[in-house]
């Protein structure tokens, strides 16, 4: 469904030049649901501008349902559906008109436009909010007519530019919920870009992880885990010295790394965790160190993300995550 070689964007300023995307090759199968992840300025809302024919490479090529996006940007718009960041519906217009006009645009009669229109409206829960005018629907509403936008012309692909950024949790949940319907439903191809780890983990069968222009990681959720980051393990003694002497003992275990402390805490990371856990107790027993407490937790997207860079993606996004909005 898409296919890159070498997909590259530079912006080219007086002063310098960003080099926005460097060589990308992303291949994605009909009917998958891939993630992109990475931080701000990764280069993310690039490629997908690239793929929607809405920005020019600089060099590489793109292919989108066995079209080139440069040669053949109309047959590409046909087949994609782009849900960019912020909304495209026009706040004056009622929910269902803003939807036939995309329909009529895209050369679909008024007739079939409507039907179309009310049906995606059911599909997404809008149902009763036809005549209610964009600018009074709530931020998951909205957001929601967003994806039903995307969707009127029957696209084969659908591309999400960060779909549930500024929503709160329950509408980030209902969002995905119904995204996850239609694409059941219409057998469609979902291309995403999201800054919450939980829900590339959750919604994609493959994250595809960026940084700084190029592809680091390209692989099922569980696989990055498995293989870039173990379990991670915390415990914590009555105070720093006993910490100390357990961290040194962990030093020696082949199945612990980054052993690090922290007052009387250390974190380390630990192969196959759970079952080691006996074993840690013991020693510590052994050695006369009381355990307080001891957690050991799954890695997350997030541990790939630093064991890979040696930045965490959390704390990039942190400082300029918007403000959540009210609840639907
Ligand atoms: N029109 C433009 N002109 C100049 N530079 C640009 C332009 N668009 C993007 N950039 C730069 O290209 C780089 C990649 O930006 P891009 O928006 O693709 O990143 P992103 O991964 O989508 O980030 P975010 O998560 O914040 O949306 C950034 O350094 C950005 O400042």
């Amino acid at each position: 469904m898409i296919e890159t070689r070498g997909l590259t964007k530079d912006f080219v300023g007086r002063k310098d030049t960003v080099h926005a995307v460097r060589g990308v090759d992303l291949h994605v199968e009909r009917g998958e649901t891939v993630a992109v992840l990475g931080p701000n300025g990764a280069g993310k809302t690039t490629t997908m501008r690239m793929l929607t024919t809405l920005t020019r490479p600089t060099a590489g090529t793109a292919r989108v349902a066995g079209y080139d996006v440069v040669q053949h940007p109309a047959q590409v718009r046909q087949r994609l559906g782009y849900v960019g960041q912020g909304n495209g519906a026009g706040h004056g217009q009622r929910a269902l008109d803003e939807l036939v006009v995309q329909g009529v645009t895209f050369g679909m009669n008024r007739r079939a436009a409507r039907a179309r229109a009310q049906d995606l409206m059911t599909g997404l829960d809008l149902a009763g909010k036809e005549r209610t005018k964009v600018s009074d629907l709530s931020g998951g509403q909205r957001r929601r007519l967003d994806v039903a936008m995307g969707l009127m012309h029957a696209p084969e692909l659908l591309v999400l530019d960060e779909p549930s950024t500024g929503l709160d949790p329950h509408n980030r949940a209902n969002l995905w919920e119904h995204i996850t319907a239609l694409r059941e439903e219409h057998d469609i191809t979902l291309l995403l870009t999201t800054h919450y780890l939980d829900e590339a983990d959750t919604m994609a069968a493959r994250v595809v992880i960026v940084d700084d222009g190029q592809i680091i990681a390209d692989d099922t959720p569980e696989s990055l885990k498995s293989k870039h980051a173990g379990d991670r393990l915390t415990v914590t003694t009555a105070n720093a010295e006993q910490t100390a002497r357990l961290a040194a003992r962990l030093e020696e275990w082949e199945a612990t790394s980054e052993v690090r402390l922290d007052g009387a805490t250390l974190t380390a990371g630990i192969t196959a965790g759970s079952t080691r856990v006996p074993e840690l107790v013991r020693t510590a027993d052994a050695d006369g160190i009381p355990i307080t407490d001891l957690q050991v937790r799954r890695p997350t997207l997030d541990d790939v993300f630093l064991t890979l860079t040696g930045r965490s993606l959390r704390e990039a996004h942190a400082a300029t995550e918007p403000t959540p909005e009210a609840a639907a």
